[in-house]
């Protein structure tokens, strides 16, 4: 957004100044407009450079209104699929887990634990440089197929304090990778290369889990990596590391580290813990692949709470999708599993239509998705 737009964006919101009860007490919102995003951004420095300026509470446009819950009590164990299982062992556990929870882990995955750790470690260094070494690559929209920034959303669903490094592989410049930190280009390339083997099996069991063949979707292909950096917070019962949310594809690979606190949603439930285990991969069912299988598999509720104001968190998600996922390129139930019993629960939409939803909705109830379900009476 240049400035002229930004400010009268800006004088407009202001007209329609609102307050809302934040967890401490009334806070007002006027930062959080066009105008503060605007200047956000312009220094481009991200959270990180927040968080090294000394800041001690979460600036306005980070503020969640309620401090997350979770359940202690619930002890969740991510179920796990060992892929050295004979395969119809391995399908039946990918789709038990796909349709009680929609996730689960991965061992035995073919990707070399050094491939994940230097991935990892890539982005770590990339945003722990100086400011002066990370500001260059800063920008909000893509250069080519590549972004870094933070990628705060306006009010009334607040920013995630995170900076993320987002790589497009589906993008007709997916080979313009120069703003790509050479520091972390082998890595993630080879990060991304072997994922997408894996992403490919997967992609397999969980067709198969739906009784149709593997070759259904076509291409399934690894489009988009986002590998977010989310630093030290002051305060972390007034943030979350990542709102709560569905992803908008058919399902996504996720590597965290150590750290750990990633969180789902268990049947609109609780939310509880997904710890992180060594040498494991998280993979959970998105959007897509919800609409495809008739609602045979979940599309898991997550998000990111921030435990501990001492530590930084990476992960890095890589998003999967049938290779054809343009605005012309519909998708909706496949028509074998749509029976007189289970009739279709959803209207074909295109990706695009989806995300249009998404950015227009966010994270409101109804979801994106069910403006696209069909009522049954
Ligand atoms: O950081 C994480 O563990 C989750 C990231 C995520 O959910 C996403 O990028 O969609
Ligand atoms: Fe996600």
């Amino acid at each position: 957004m240049d400035p002229a737009t930004a400010r009268a964006s800006h004088r407009k919101r202001k007209r329609k100044r609102k307050r809302y009860d934040g967890q401490q007490g009334t806070a007002s919102v006027d930062d959080d407009d066009a105008w503060a995003v605007f200047r956000f951004h312009e220094s481009r420095g991200g959270i990180r450079a927040l968080v090294e300026s000394g800041i001690t509470t979460v600036p306005p446009l980070f503020l969640v209104p309620t401090a997350p819950v979770s359940s202690a009590a619930m002890n969740f164990v991510v179920p796990s699929v060992d892929l050295f299982l004979p395969r119809s062992d391995a399908v039946a556990l990918v789709r038990a887990a796909a349709r009680s929870s929609g996730i689960f882990q991965v061992t035995n995955h073919g990707v070399p634990a050094g491939t994940v750790d230097s991935a990892l470690s890539v982005v770590r260094a990339f945003n722990e440089q100086p400011f002066a070494a990370r500001s260059p690559f800063y920008s909000v929209s893509p250069i080519g197929a590549v972004t870094y920034a933070t990628i705060p959303i306006p009010r009334p669903m607040n920013g995630q304090p995170r900076d993320s490094l987002i790589v497009r592989f589906d993008h007709p410049r997916d080979h313009d990778l120069r703003n790509l930190p050479a520091a972390c280009r082998d890595s993630l390339l080879e990060y991304h290369r072997s994922l997408t083997r894996l992403g490919k099996e997967i992609a397999g069991l969980l067709l198969e889990g739906l009784g149709v063949g593997a070759e259904r979707l076509e291409q399934v292909e690894g489009f988009l990596m986002q590998c977010h950096y989310h630093p030290r917070c002051p305060e972390p019962e007034r943030a979350l590391g990542s709102r709560e949310h569905t992803d908008g594809d058919l399902f996504t690979v996720l590597s965290q580290d150590g750290v750990g606190e990633l969180q789902v949603r268990l049947n609109g439930g609780e939310w509880v813990d997904v710890a992180p285990v060594a040498g494991t991969l998280i993979v959970n069912i998105g959007d897509v692949l919800k609409v495809v299988s008739n609602d045979e598999y979940k599309s898991v509720e997550h998000r990111v709470v921030i435990k501990s104001a001492q530590e930084s968190r990476v992960s890095i998600a890589l998003f999967f999708n049938p290779a054809k996922h343009g605005r012309s390129d519909f998708f909706g139930p496949l028509p074998e599993l749509v029976t007189e019993e289970k009739p279709a629960r959803y209207r074909s939409l295109s990706w695009q239509q989806m995300l249009d939803n998404r950015t227009a909705l966010g994270h409101a109830k109804p979801s994106a998705l069910d403006q696209f379900r069909v009522t049954l009476n």
